[in-house]
């Protein structure tokens, strides 16, 4: 077991802070405001000190501070002319990027002052057993293979309070989001591979950082196809014990590490029925098991009922080496009753290996799997795909769009949630990255204790609504005020 520690300056924070030039701030810095700006913050604002105190906090996000890797001196460069266009709309950057900057929060960090982005984070983010997420140190051979291989490498620490009677049980989870390697006309197998071949890095980083428990993005071994309808894609599918199971067992292996593997499975013995599936595999490179994706989308472009079935799993929850673990694949984070179910069958932490696209979903993101992990009493780890896949035939959703080639831009944004309400801070919006965090599992009764959402939940009173709604005959509960057809005057 890990000891859970808070290190002071942990040297990954002072990096990451200096990679993205978050250099303190001085007076001087505010003294730049352009007129624009100034013009822009004055026209809502009347009293004077609100307006300095906005103003402040306003330009200084569209003003970037860097540290010049020579002279460790501040420059400072305006972005807000690549920000607004001439009408004054916002351009948004074609690279998936928060204009330039990898995520929100590296916005945040880069433009706020240490004080004020220490607040905005508390507010953002939350606090663990009182206090903000301790990043930890990471180990130099996974540093130099994400400045090799250029792919975001962030760590966290979700400490629980000291009990009298149990030993922490600290684990080590990572998540890995990644682009496609090939353009979608490239032939499939080499598609396939090239993914492979693209992903060795990252699972070595995670590997010789000591993860226990990986998960890779829904669908990880191809590119998400299913906007298309065109049955080719079907290709892709393989068995639980294909060639995706077999390439990442070596690594499950090597590592002592569960890895989750979400890909397109065909089911050989059952009349080639094709699923969207989660295979897990053990640190012993065995195959645990396997759960099928519950929910299958009708919104916008993904068509993916073309291709797969409903699941026909449950909800099962695999006791591993390192903890109670289950998958909620992708859309299956819309339905509050899919996270209750691998709650009460006991899940410690529960994947949601996703792929979705911006335009859709992004403002729902950081909201659904955090109030999972609160209500359910356990960590959530978020996975989304990145970047933009291009499909060599238009097509269209019947939605009244044009025909289009790609389903937009997938997101990213990685993160994991605790059953405290405290989360951490996402991976990149547009680049391949590894989100490592260590997690005490001993949290997750410590605040079934805390709360007792399980001790309050009145589950027989929606049994018995659920049982009495799924009748033909089912009536809504409505009580209409006697008086709404009436003319009281
Ligand atoms: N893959 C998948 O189920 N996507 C649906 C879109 C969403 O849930 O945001």
């Amino acid at each position: 077991m890990r000891s859970c520690r808070r290190t002071k300056t942990p040297s990954f924070a002072v990096e990451a802070k200096e990679n993205q030039g978050g250099s303190p701030t001085s007076t001087s810095s505010y003294s730049r405001i352009s007129d624009r700006c100034t013009r822009r913050s004055m026209k809502n604002i009347s009293r004077r000190s609100e307006t300095i105190c906005f103003c402040r906090v306003a330009c200084r996000s569209f003003q970037i501070h860097k540290l010049d890797p020579r002279t460790k001196e501040e420059r400072m460069e305006s972005k807000d002319d690549e920000i607004f266009a001439e009408n004054g709309k916002t351009e948004i950057p074609k690279d998936g990027s928060v204009f330039g900057f990898d995520s929100l929060h590296r916005l945040l960090q880069s433009s706020l002052s240490p004080q004020l982005f220490q607040e905005v984070s508390r507010l953002l983010l939350g606090l663990n057993c009182g206090r903000a997420l301790d990043t930890i140190a990471i180990p130099e051979p996974a540093k130099s293979l994400s400045s090799k291989h250029d792919f975001d490498l962030q760590a966290f620490s979700f400490c629980a309070e000291k009990e009298s009677l149990r030993e922490p049980r600290i684990v080590r989870v990572g998540v890995i989001q990644n682009s496609i390697a090939l353009p979608t006309t490239a032939p499939l197998l080499d598609q396939k591979r090239g993914i492979f071949q693209k992903l060795t890095p990252i699972i070595e980083a995670a590997g010789s950082s000591g993860v226990n428990i990986l998960c890779l993005q829904e669908a990880w071994m191809m590119p998400f196809a299913f906007c298309t309808r065109e049955k080719k894609w079907c290709e892709f599918s393989e068995p639980v014990d294909g060639e995706s199971t077999q390439f990442l067992q070596d690594f499950a292996r090597k590592y002592n590490m569960v890895i989750i593997s979400p890909i397109l499975e065909r089911d050989e013995k059952h009349g080639q029925v094709i699923w969207n599936t989660a295979v897990i595999i053990g640190n012993h490179g065995n195959i645990i098991g396997k759960h099928r994706k519950n929910h299958i989308p009708r919104v916008g472009d993904f068509n993916e009922s073309t291709y797969y079935m409903e699941g026909n799993t449950g909800h099962p929850v695999f006791e591993t080496a390192f903890g109670k673990i289950a998958v909620n694949i992708c859309y299956g984070r819309h339905h509050p009753l899919n996270w209750l179910a691998f709650g009460l069958n006991g899940a410690e932490i529960v994947f949601n290996p996703s792929a979705t696209v911006g335009e859709l979903s992004e403002p729902m993101w950081p909201i659904e799997a955090r109030n999972a992990a609160i209500a359910n009493s356990y960590f959530v780890c978020s996975i989304n795909r990145v970047g933009t896949e291009i499909f060599p035939n238009p097509f269209t959703s019947g939605d009244g769009k044009p025909q289009h080639a790609d389903f937009g831009h997938f997101y990213g944004s990685s993160y994991i949630s605790s059953p405290d309400s405290s989360c951490t801070p996402s991976l990149s919006r547009h680049k391949d990255g590894l989100l490592i965090s260590d997690m005490d599992l001993n949290l997750c009764r410590q605040l079934k204790d805390k709360w007792g959402f399980r001790m309050t939940a009145r589950y027989e009173i929606y049994a018995d609504l659920l049982a009495r709604y799924l009748k033909p005959d089912f009536e809504p509960q409505v009580i209409s005020d006697p008086l709404l057809n009436k003319k009281t005057f």
